[in-house]
């Protein structure tokens, strides 16, 4: 059986660097290009990539996807910055390219899925719910995606239940004291020399909380997602939002 063409963007990255040691390792695939910023996108035509898993920077994810699309090349995404005008874009593109897949995963390990998952189902069973994230001091966005995408599970799995809003008394705050708000649910971001990346989702009802920790603790935690991604995203056109639904998790 011929392997699966895959090419990585942000090859040299913190992420990126471990997706082409795990490309190159996976016997299904073969690694055609590891592109870094400033390279030609136009290896991945003639490199005859046919999956590109994009681990950039929210400033270049754009621009390569859109690369991606005009050429009917599939791709799995990391990276982060996601907003519904991005969204909207990307479908404009897809629309064009109709036998072209794209997966966008906030997060693409198995505990950080099931992190969201569980929050979901938690949520409206509790008064109180409040996000951190946690995360290296080299990381150029917050709050990160993956706790923007569990603010926004918590906040529809709210709405559908018709919860109230959580009790805060605060009348009073510094500037950021009580955190960004996504949804309506209050998101904390730490960034700290030590760590990777780590989410809390805190959960209070009368006499008791509840507390969903995941962690990640090397990059290698990322990687069968991705391969996992790769491997479907050629036979599912479209745009996908999150590796659960490649997990028969939606
Ligand atoms: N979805 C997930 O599970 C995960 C997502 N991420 C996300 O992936 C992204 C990358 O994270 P890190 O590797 O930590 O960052 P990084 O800064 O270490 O790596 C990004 C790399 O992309 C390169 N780059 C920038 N523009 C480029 C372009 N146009 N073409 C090719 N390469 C380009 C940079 O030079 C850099 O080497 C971030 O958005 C991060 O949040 C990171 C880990 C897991
Ligand atoms: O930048 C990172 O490191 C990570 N980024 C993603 C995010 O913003 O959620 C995924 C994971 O948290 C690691």
């Amino acid at each position: 059986m011929s392997k699966l063409r895959v090419a990585v963007l942000g090859a040299k990255g913190r992420i990126g660097s471990e997706a082409v040691r795990a490309v190159e390792a996976a016997e299904d695939m073969e690694l055609v290009a590891a592109l870094g910023r400033g390279d030609e996108l136009e290896t991945l035509a003639v490199t005859g990539a046919q999956v590109v898993v994009e681990l950039t920077t929210p400033d270049s994810v754009m621009g390569n996807l859109e690369y991606c699309l005009e050429h009917g090349i599939h791709a799995v995404v990391g990276t982060t910055g996601w907003t519904e005008e991005r969204l909207t874009q990307l479908k404009d593109w897809l629309a064009a390219s109709p036998e072209t897949g794209v997966l966008i995963a906030p997060n693409f390990s198995i505990g950080a899925v099931l992190t969201m998952k569980f929050a979901q189902l938690a949520a409206p069973w509790f008064e109180s719910v409040e996000v951190i994230e946690l995360h290296h001091p080299k990381k150029v966005d917050a709050p990160s995606g993956t706790a923007t995408r569990t603010a926004q599970l918590i906040a529809e799995a709210r709405r559908q239940a018709d919860s109230p809003p959580a009790p805060d008394a605060t009348a009073t705050a510094l500037d950021g004291a009580r955190g960004a708000t996504v949804d309506g649910v209050p998101v904390h971001s730490v960034r700290l020399r030590g760590l990777l990346a780590h989410q809390e989702v805190l959960l209070g009802g009368e006499g008791e909380t509840l507390t969903i920790r995941h962690d990640s603790l090397h990059h290698s935690s990322f990687m069968p997602g991705i391969l996992l991604g790769a491997r479907r995203v050629v036979t599912t056109p479209g745009l996908t939002f999150g590796l659960e639904h490649f997990l028969g998790m939606s």
